[in-house]
């Protein structure tokens, strides 16, 4: 599908903090119209396989509140069996990577497949493709890692943003490797706005880091230009794909950091950016799925559409 590229408000603020999706259609205003906008990519899968056909589609996906359903705890956002066996099923047929805010090593764990590439911290840890051509050498040798420079300043501001929300009780931090994430799903809403500006202002001070929100957290990650839409064509550059005029993109995130990869698939026109979400909320996605289940729903069809396609090419 070809669209032209909307405004993005994605940096907004929806006022929900994730908080609203609970309740989940039919209980929230402004849904119907806003899925207008914004089709169920199960609704298009008719036209989202037609225009894929002799494609090569090239997927990516975020984990939390994605492949995983939002939790109290970020320690315990298991991936079901069902998740697990869809992701290792689309990856049979389309090349796959999983872009999460995460540590690299911890979404691994958590995802625990071999057949699918992982890029942590936002996308500044990428274990890139084995055999790939790549004009970069370093690319081969280990993992892409562009913000290693900063991990001894990383270690001294999580030490100054442990001092920092010691007192805020529910508040944790989460080591994520090359970006801190400061969490307060745990913590009474009247102290929300307290964590949130002692984190900003010891943020502030230091020009390496600066900061990004996501559902009940505050990212702090260092100040160099790289995000996930980077990461996006980073790896589609060394899978190989970068300059080849048949690829289409798909990227199903459903948080704001997730916005910067749907940047970049509006800006080459083609592919497929989905939104996870249940509730209205400012995106630059075309598509959009309601949560966790829904993404099952959608992976075990593309799986089981390419299978078929596969097997009709053999026959004739
Ligand atoms: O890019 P993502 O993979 O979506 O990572 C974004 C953040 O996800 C995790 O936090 C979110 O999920 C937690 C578990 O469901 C939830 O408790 C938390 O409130 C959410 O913000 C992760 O723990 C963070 O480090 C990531 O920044």
């Amino acid at each position: 599908m070809q669209k032209k590229v909307k405004p993005s408000h994605a940096q907004e603020n929806d006022g929900t903090d994730g908080a609203l999706e609970l309740l989940g259609p039919p209980d929230v205003a402004g849904y119907a119209s806003w899925v207008m906008q914004h089709p169920s990519a199960l609704d298009m899968f008719d036209s989202i396989t037609k225009e894929a056909k002799s494609k090569n589609v090239v997927v990516f996906l975020d984990y939390d509140g994605t492949l995983s359903p939002i939790v109290e705890d970020p320690d315990k956002a298991f991936m079901s069996a069902e998740m697990r066996m869809a992701v290792r099923e689309v990856a049979k047929y389309f090349p796959t990577s999983i872009i999460s805010g995460r540590s690299r090593e911890k979404v691994k764990e958590f995802v625990q497949l071999s057949n699918v590439y992982y890029a942590g911290s936002h996308g500044l840890d990428i274990l890139a493709p084995r055999a790939v051509k790549s004009s970069d050498k370093k690319v081969n040798e280990g993992a892409f890692q562009p913000a290693k420079l900063y991990l001894p300043a990383i270690q001294e501001i999580t030490v100054e943003l442990e001092d920092t929300i010691r007192e805020i009780q529910g508040a944790r931090l989460e080591d994520n490797k090359f970006c801190i994430s400061v969490h307060y799903r745990q913590v009474q809403p009247k102290d929300h706005e307290v964590l949130k500006e002692r984190v900003k202002s010891l943020v502030v001070n230091r020009l390496e880091f600066r900061l990004t929100e996501g559902k009940m957290v505050l990212e702090v990650r260092p100040s160099i230009e790289w995000n996930k839409g980077d990461a996006l064509n980073f790896l589609l550059d060394t899978l190989g794909f970068n300059n080849a005029k048949d690829v289409l993109p798909l990227y199903i995130g459903d948080d704001r950091t997730d916005e910067d990869a749907f940047k970049v698939i509006a800006a080459r026109r083609v592919g497929f950016p989905i939104i996870v979400s249940s509730i209205p909320k400012d995106t630059i996605a075309w598509y959009s799925l309601r949560d966790p289940s829904e993404v099952l729903a959608f992976l075990l069809r593309l799986a089981k559409w390419k299978k078929s396609e596969t097997s009709l090419n053999r026959e004739i």
